[in-house]
């Protein structure tokens, strides 16, 4: 066992406190002898001193050991005390010696052992003697360290406590050193916290964004489940439509496919009358151009104009006359019958079968007799009658002109080479017959351009008959035994 030593400090700049002196010699022989006593015993010293024994170890020659038991009292005993105490220690140590080394013998026998005892008696006298002497050294000595420990066992206590206070100091150091460290954490924690706050109101800010958010995603969850709700009843009532209209429609497929039998039967008949219309259009203009050279290939249509306004002003309601280059005529009207008189005399002309074929024209000329200065009505009428191939009186409409006409035109959309003019006298109504008045409206229109739409309506009609037409035009003015293209260019002036 190894004597106590003193720890190293653990800092070395701590001050060893004034409580702890430096060791004495005297403590250092005490602790020597403290650590031999503690090393030559099982027991610590402190136990054994709270138990008041003391064990010592005596080395014999023979080189085995010999343990005494010795019980010795209090330091503060004298000498005398000490030595009676150790004789009755002694008087029973030699009792128990005497058992052991008997212990170690064979019992001798009765009748032999009276001189031998007291031999040994004799020897255990001297060696008692000298055990003596040696547990008086002993304990003196013992009483000597006893006192020693004594005192130094203040200086230990000092020591202790200073030991205690040098390793409070330095617990103390720990602690400082760990309150910096946890002063330092603090404030790093603090840090952390104030980050940690921003961050927590940056999210309670975002939170409450997003709550809002959520509450609007929610309203519009709600209505868009709502639309959702109506737009799939609206489904289920257009599935519901759907299938009755399927129903319809096979009812309507198996109505169309009897419609396609139907047509296809009808397509063939229409073919066949379409093969039928060709042949009796063919007929038709066959018998068309037979009625028209019946008719005559050359026809003469007269028609007499209305009196003019400025005409029958001059008649009967002043009794003035209109002067003309060859004579003065005054017109007037007998019923629908126009009257002309001129200074020769007066001309009524007639339709007599104006309600029948409408051909003829009649012309009731009474000459004036010349008496002096004053006229008078003849006694004797001339009568010139003319027939046409049609006559259209003045209250003819240019529809009613037209319809004699457009036999002519169908002629020519049927291949026939046709020529329409009109002829008579300066404003006898060539124009009006035959363009309409200035302003001419659907009842007005002349001969050319209700030819013009005969023409083209008849060519549409009989274009969808599989018949194709090819269009020319041209206007052309017989002026003066001259021919004038009205369609040329009139920069280069009339041409020939
Ligand atoms: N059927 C009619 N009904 C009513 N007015 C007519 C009729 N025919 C001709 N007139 C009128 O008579 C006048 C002369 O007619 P128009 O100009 O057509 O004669 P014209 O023969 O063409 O003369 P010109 O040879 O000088 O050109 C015009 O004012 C015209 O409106």
């Amino acid at each position: 066992m190894e004597p106590t030593t003193k720890k190293p400090l653990a800092a070395s700049n701590i001050p060893r406190p004034s409580l702890l002196p430096a060791r004495s010699g005297v403590g250092k022989k005490r602790t020597a002898h403290v650590a031999q006593l503690e090393e030559e015993h099982v027991l610590p010293p402190s136990k054994r001193a709270a138990r008041g024994e003391k064990t010592v170890t005596a080395k014999v020659p023979a080189g085995k050991s010999k343990t005494v038991a010795v019980k010795h009292p209090p330091p503060t005993r004298n000498v005398v005390s000490t030595r009676k105490q150790s004789s009755t220690v002694a008087a029973s140590g030699s009792k128990a010696k005497t058992q052991t080394l008997k212990g170690n013998e064979k019992r001798p026998m009765a009748g032999k052992s009276s001189i031998n005892s007291k031999k040994l008696q004799s020897c255990e006298g001297r060696m008692d003697v000298e055990v003596l002497d040696k547990l008086e050294k002993l304990s003196s000595r013992m009483s000597k360290l006893e006192a020693e420990k004594a005192e130094s066992k203040h200086t230990d206590d000092m020591h202790q406590e200073g030991e205690k206070f040098h390793n409070i100091l330095e617990q103390l150091s720990e602690t400082r050193r760990l309150l910096t460290e946890s002063e330092h954490n603090l404030e790093l924690a603090k840090m952390s916290k104030a980050s940690l706050q921003r961050a927590y109101n940056d999210a309670e800010t975002n939170l409450t964004g997003a709550c809002q958010e959520i509450s609007t995603l929610k309203l519009n969850v709600s209505q868009m489940v709502t639309n959702a709700t109506v737009a799939h009843s609206q489904l289920e009532a257009m599935k519901l439509s759907r299938d009755k209209e399927l129903q319809e429609s096979q009812c309507k497929s198996e109505r169309i496919a009897d419609l396609e039998k139907e047509i296809e039967k009808l397509r063939s008949s229409l073919l066949q009358c379409h093969k039928e219309i060709r042949e009796n259009e063919s007929t038709r203009r066959k018998l068309h151009n037979t009625i028209q050279e019946l008719k005559g290939n050359i026809r003469v249509f007269c028609r007499m104009r209305p009196l003019l306004h400025c005409e029958l002003n001059n008649s009967a309601l002043d009794g003035s006359t209109a002067s003309t280059d060859t004579t003065s005529i005054c017109c007037t009207s007998v019923g629908s019958q126009p009257v002309i008189k001129g200074d020769r005399g007066s001309f009524l002309i007639e339709f007599p079968d104006k309600e029948k074929e409408c051909r003829k024209i009649s012309i009731h000329f009474s000459p004036h007799k010349v008496d002096g200065h004053t006229s008078k009505r003849s006694t004797r009428t001339q009568q010139y009658e003319f027939e046409f191939d049609r006559v259209f009186g003045p209250d003819c409409s240019q529809e009613a002109v037209f319809s004699e006409i457009s036999q002519l035109v169908q002629s020519a959309l049927d291949g026939y080479n046709v020529c329409i003019f009109a002829y008579g006298q300066t404003g006898s109504g060539k124009t009006y017959t035959m363009e309409g008045p200035v302003n001419a409206d659907e009842h007005t229109q002349g001969m050319i351009p209700r030819a013009l739409q005969q023409v083209f309506t008849s060519s549409r009609d009989l274009n969808e008959k599989g018949w194709v037409y090819k269009m020319e035009a041209s206007f052309i003015e017989i002026y003066n035994e001259t021919l004038h293209d009205l369609l040329c260019c009139w920069e280069k002036g009339p041409e020939t």
